[in-house]
């Protein structure tokens, strides 16, 4: 692509760039008052979730303009290309196959001669077994004792998908099997693992070493502090041969796109759970990188979260365009960022078990369209991903909804919600309890972004304000609403986000499925820490980084 075929020279952007200097200036609050329908004309349905998209700064033209974008750049012969298994992750030439992750048994996808669906599904078998065999009480650890606490030991990928759902799914952990609890330990310094080894019996934990490449450093690293721990408390610091092997056949699953370098780390070959290059690190949690989940929740539950996404993946490569949830949601991201200069995006989940959709949304996002070449490797002359972050919503409005409200940033937010909850509690006082705490936080959501749209119009009186009591409103906003959390919905609603950061880099023709920006960080470190281990080589360091060592030496001299 050259500079004259790029998206931005194209007759829809050009006609979007006018459309946008009118649109700037219309509050939101006109829009409303304009029409009495916006609700209706810009929600739409499917997989079991709603979107209602009325909120946005736009008309109906703006969308047809964004659709008409959207067709300018192929999209729809993109999504056929992503779903087919071609090589869309240029860079890195390689299909980029999530989508088949979740492809049910009957289904076959044929990719260079081969059909994937068949060991996609073995390893969905081999997972069961293991995930029975621990609800069983029958995983037991090198002293014949079962296995009572699962630690994930990932990053990035390899674990924030992972941790979001186990929490998300929280209620539907299976009650009549043996009792297994799932940890995530992810940071280098080893902080939240160090936690786990004071409290938990060495003899009944398993540790899962979920990476992609098994070469991440903060992984291994904890990796090897476990094992010294089981080491030093069950087999005599390595000394006891027979309960080493044991220690190591019973305490440790792989999950890896690499056998061959789990087994050179030890790990039994029938406790490796492969996957494949072609299953992008923060897109992997369908497969063997999901086994925590499936330790939690069990297969069956498990297997429902692949069916919501698989529900997703055929809406949007079935449902014409100006229906299509991701396409709409990554429009209204496309006209915020790019023609009305909305660079911020918040994630506003009301219901405590998404605690850590924001975290995991932040890499999904950030990690895949935080770049500026485009496919062909030109510098893209245009905005890319905006800086997306969030927390739980109630908690966020005693948080950072002051800048939301009165700050100076455009933000587009989104607030996510399930309408129904609490309706299976057993007990009916708590139950009538909890339904109004729900009531309450639906009310809060809705109330929220109205606020945010209307500004002081949301007030039931126009009486004067100070200046400093005055509302702006005229912040974009999606409200997202699921039927229930379940397995199946929460599968649909990640897909749905999924999508839409392929419609927008598709947009914007660049790779969402590559990371190279991470890559320069991991290199340096490594060798800084080279430096700071041997004290030697830092006169090659900049002033401020010869600084920092110096400091950290003479601490660590002091007496
Ligand atoms: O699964 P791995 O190979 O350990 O990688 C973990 C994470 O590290 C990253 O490469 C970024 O450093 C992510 O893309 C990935 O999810």
């Amino acid at each position: 692509m050259t500079q004259s075929t790029m998206i931005h020279h194209s007759p829809a952007w050009q006609r979007l760039t006018v459309h946008a200097t009118e649109m700037r200036d219309v509050h939101l609050k006109s829009l409303f008052a304009e029409r009495s329908d916006r609700h209706a004309r810009f929600t739409r349905r499917g997989a079991g979730l709603t979107l209602d998209l009325s909120k946005h700064r736009w008309r109906d033209e703006t969308l047809s303009m964004l659709l008409e974008l959207a067709r300018e750049a192929d999209l729809e012969g993109a999504i056929a290309r992503l779903q087919n298994g071609e090589r869309v992750n240029r860079s890195e030439d390689r299909p980029a196959l999530h989508t088949a992750l979740r492809l049910p048994r009957e289904a076959s996808l044929m990719i260079e001669g081969e059909d994937v669906v068949p060991d996609v599904h073995e390893t969905l078998a081999r997972m069961q077994a293991m995930v029975e065999k621990c609800h069983a009480g029958q995983w037991r650890g090198a002293t014949g004792r079962p296995i009572t606490d699962v630690v994930n030991l990932g990053v990035g990928g390899s674990d924030l998908g992972p941790l979001m759902v186990t929490h998300a799914l929280a209620d539907y952990r299976p009650r009549d099997v043996h009792q297994v609890d799932i940890h995530f330990a992810s940071t280098m310094d080893g902080s939240q693992l160090a936690d786990y080894l004071t409290r938990f019996n060495p003899a009944t934990t398993l540790f899962v070493l979920s990476s992609k490449s098994f070469t991440t450093i903060d992984t291994l690293s904890n990796a090897s502090t476990a094992r010294d721990w089981l080491m030093t408390r069950l087999a005599d610091g390595g000394q006891d041969t027979q309960m080493s092997e044991l220690v190591m056949r019973q305490h440790f699953i792989g999950v890896s796109a690499k056998p061959e370098k789990m087994s050179e780390w030890g790990i039994e070959p029938r406790h490796q759970l492969h996957f494949w290059e072609w299953v992008g690190g923060r897109y992997s949690l369908w497969g063997a990188i999901g086994l925590p989940i499936a330790m939690a929740v069990g297969m069956d539950n498990f297997r429902e979260l692949l069916a919501g996404a698989h529900d997703m993946d055929r809406h949007f490569r079935e449902t014409p365009l100006e229906d299509n949830l991701p396409v709409l949601l990554a429009l209204a991201g496309i006209w915020n960022v790019n023609f009305l200069d909305v660079r911020a995006h918040s994630i506003l989940p009301y219901d405590g078990r998404l605690e850590y959709f924001a975290s995991y949304l932040e890499q999904l996002e950030m990690e895949s369209n935080g770049k500026s070449v485009t496919n062909s490797g030109e510098i893209t002359p245009y905005s890319t991903c905006p800086v997306l972050w969030g927390q739980l919503g109630p908690n966020a409005q005693h948080a950072f909804y002051q800048l939301l409200h009165q700050g100076t940033q455009a933000v587009e937010c989104d607030f996510i919600a399930p309408v129904r909850r609490y309706d299976r509690v057993e007990d009916p006082a708590t139950r009538a309890h909890l339904k109004a705490q729900h009531r309450l936080t639906l009310a809060n959501c809705v109330a929220q972004s109205r606020v945010l749209m209307l500004g002081d119009e949301a007030l039931p009186d126009d009486a004067p304000r100070p200046s400093h009591k005055r509302y702006r409103g005229n912040q974009p906003s999606t409200t997202l609403l699921l039927d229930r959390l379940t397995p199946r919905t929460l599968g649909a609603l990640i897909a749905l986000y999924e999508h839409k950061v392929f419609v927008q880099a598709t947009l914007w023709d660049i790779n969402p499925f590559d990371q190279w920006g991470v890559e320069l960080g991991k290199q340096i470190a490594s060798e800084t820490e080279q430096i700071l281990a041997s004290r030697r080589g830092a006169e090659s360091l900049d002033d401020s980084s010869r600084g920092l060592l110096d400091v950290i030496w003479q601490a660590q001299d002091a007496p």
